[in-house]
């Protein structure tokens, strides 16, 4: 990293800090921005449950509600909504960077577009401590989503022991500047998910979110200071229907990515309404 952007970014940090002290008055949910709740559903349900929750499932009331079920439940998942004419988005958990060929086993872009997904998780932890994914792979991943009409969910994160080597900026850095390399950030959506806040029960405090996802947007702005305003960033990580609300009164966390609370209607749905009052 040359030093002009290493200065930049300990300008941000410092920046990132200062405000996060005005961030904490619980200053209303963010200034505009699409506010979204999304389930990753990760390997979990087969097509009966699926089928079951979505009928049981309500519209989010202006807030962004997506589905992300294992890929061969995203085509039932899409007919069910479609035909109960529910606003549920469905998105798929992973995509090809390539466009078609001899890719055993994956998935193309323009197929899940063609089954009516409307967003796509990329970058995911589990991806990319299981799948190798590097930074390079989520912006081939996420150029190539966009390029189908899918809105990339671009996900990053620190692990525990970057976390407590104080390397969290630094991570984050250099995992946005990769993933964005030759994009457009006003056609992305970012999800925080700090690795070890997922699946842990641990989840970051609001207020420790709220400095991060500021920082996020920092980066954002030196990418472009236009559109920085506009990115929807959520948090994930051992959400749940007790410290949602939390969340939700942040000014930087614009909606949350939810693993294990999402597999119940009741919780899931309990976490839009939160988002819902404020959206
Ligand atoms: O990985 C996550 C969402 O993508 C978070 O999972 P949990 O909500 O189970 O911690």
């Amino acid at each position: 990293m040359d030093q002009s952007i290493k200065a930049y970014i300990k300008q941000l940090v410092q920046e990132a800090i200062e405000q996060s002290a005005s961030s904490l008055n619980n200053l209303p949910p963010g200034t505009g921005r699409k506010q979204y709740v999304i389930a990753n559903w990760k390997m979990n349900k087969n097509i009966q449950e699926t089928l079951e929750f979505l009928q049981q499932l309500k519209e989010g009331n202006g807030v962004e509600v997506v589905v992300c079920p294992p890929a061969p439940l995203l085509y039932p998942a899409k007919l069910y909504v479609q035909g109960q004419k529910k606003e549920i988005q469905i998105g798929a958990q992973n995509v090809h960077q390539e466009d078609k060929g001899a890719y055993t086993g994956e998935t193309a872009a323009s197929l899940l577009k063609e089954i009516g997904c409307s967003h796509c998780i990329i970058g995911h932890s589990e991806r990319r401590q299981y799948a190798q994914e590097d930074d390079a792979t989520v912006n081939q991943k996420a150029k190539q989503a966009l390029k189908r009409g899918l809105t990339p969910v671009i996900c990053i994160g620190e692990t525990l022991e970057q976390k407590q080597q104080d390397q969290t900026e630094k991570v984050l850095t250099k995992q946005i500047l990769g993933a964005m390399d030759g994009m457009d950030v006003s056609q992305v959506v970012f999800a925080y998910e700090p690795v070890w806040a997922i699946g842990t029960g641990e989840s970051a405090t609001a207020a420790e979110a709220q400095r991060i996802h500021g920082y996020i947007r920092s980066v954002l702005e030196y990418l472009d200071v236009q559109n920085a305003e506009k990115v929807s960033i959520l948090y994930g990580g051992s959400v749940n229907e007790n410290n949602a609300q939390e969340f939700a009164s942040m000014t930087d966390i614009d909606g949350v990515l939810v693993g294990g609370a999402s597999l119940q209607v009741d919780s899931f749905q309990k976490i839009i309404a939160v988002f819902a009052k404020g959206a």
